[in-house]
């Protein structure tokens, strides 16, 4: 988020723009936390993860008077126009403060979740399929040298976005995915005839499956047990949790933030509002705020296509000559 909150600045300031920030999202917002940014308060931030205005959720912001509340404080600070940084729930945020306040709003999307319809990627997702991938990989050491079965689970809410990606670029056997399971959801039985399957195949035992948060009862640790227990399968399971949230961001995030920072002032200038700055292709688009979480952003389906069934070690289909 940095890269994006610094490129707002520079922008803002490049075209004369003063900049308020409020700390700590709408939670900041309601108690008035205002801070002026100036180029130098955010020089060198780029390189960090998070956001150095902070952030906090806040369920109170989904009243009519706390959206009254934040309109009476950023006409107090003489706001014109407010950048929202964040997510589907900071996006809808911002649609239910556009009700009651008559400035610009423009978003740009912040989350790792990758989960908004009208863009090809989010700030933070890239670097989270990274760790992921990092991650992955230093299990496979250990899955290659034991024969052992290992579960990853990965964020992503309720989009397999990073499971996905993670999974491909490490060479994951199994996926478990929202996107999967709300088509056919996946028995332990059919799990267990895979991980047996790729494990004849190969002649060896390294397994390792990618599992989306909220995806399991219990999630990776109940399903390790579960397969110790019932089929006797040697098996652990690792949480990487807000591990994928942090460290050093990703080029592809920093230089998206950079983009999408500049564009956002720029639409600002152009008197849009209630939309969002997305990429698609080489291209800065505008999306209506509204489209962001009310159409749905499908995982790609060639990409899907090609990890769940051509990599698959034991799914062929018919030759045809
Ligand atoms: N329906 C809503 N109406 C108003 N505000 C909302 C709504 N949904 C979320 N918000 C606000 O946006 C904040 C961020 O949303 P959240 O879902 O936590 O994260 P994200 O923006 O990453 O999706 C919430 O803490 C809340 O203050
Ligand atoms: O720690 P919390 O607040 O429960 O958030 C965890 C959730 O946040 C997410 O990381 C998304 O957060 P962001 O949208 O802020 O990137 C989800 O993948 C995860 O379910």
């Amino acid at each position: 988020m940095n890269a994006a909150l610094r490129a707002v600045v520079l922008a803002a300031d490049h075209y004369q723009i003063e900049v308020v920030a409020f700390r700590h999202g709408y939670k900041g917002l309601l108690e008035n936390e205002s801070v002026v940014l100036r180029p130098h308060d955010v020089l060198h931030i780029l390189q960090h993860s998070g956001t150095v205005i902070k952030s906090a959720r806040c369920q109170r912001f989904k009243t009519i008077e706390a959206a009254q509340q934040a309109s009476s404080v950023l006409d107090e600070n003489n706001i014109q126009a407010l950048v929202v940084i964040g997510g589907d729930g900071s996006f809808r945020g911002a649609h239910h403060l556009a009700q009651h306040w008559h400035g610009q709003i423009i978003g740009i999307p912040g989350t790792i979740d990758n989960d908004l319809y009208g863009t090809d990627a989010t700030i933070g997702f890239a670097t989270a399929v990274n760790i992921a991938m990092d991650a992955l990989d230093k299990i496979r050491d250990t899955a290659d040298a034991m024969d052992r079965v290992f579960i990853v689970e990965v964020m992503g809410r309720d989009a397999g976005f990073i499971g996905l990606s993670s999974a491909m670029a490490a060479g994951a056997e199994r996926m478990i995915l929202p996107e999967l399971q709300r088509d056919k959801p996946l028995t332990i039985a059919a799990l267990v005839k895979h991980i047996e399957r790729v494990q004849k195949v190969r002649g060896e035992g390294s397994y390792v499956m990618v599992l989306s948060e909220h995806q399991w009862p219990g999630g990776a640790v109940a399903l390790a047990e579960q397969l110790e227990a019932e089929y006797h399968l040697p098996c652990r399971p690792c949480l990487l949790g807000h591990i994928q949230r942090g460290g050093a961001p990703a080029p592809a995030d920093r230089i998206l933030g950079a983009q999408m920072g500049v564009h956002a002032v720029e639409l600002i200038r152009s008197g849009a509002t209630e939309v969002m700055t997305g990429i698609r292709g080489q291209e800065n688009v505008a999306v209506p705020i509204v489209d962001t979480w009310q159409k749905k952003h499908p995982l790609d389906p060639n990409l899907l296509r090609i990890q769940h069934e051509i990599f698959n070690p034991v799914k062929k289909s018919q030759r045809n000559h």
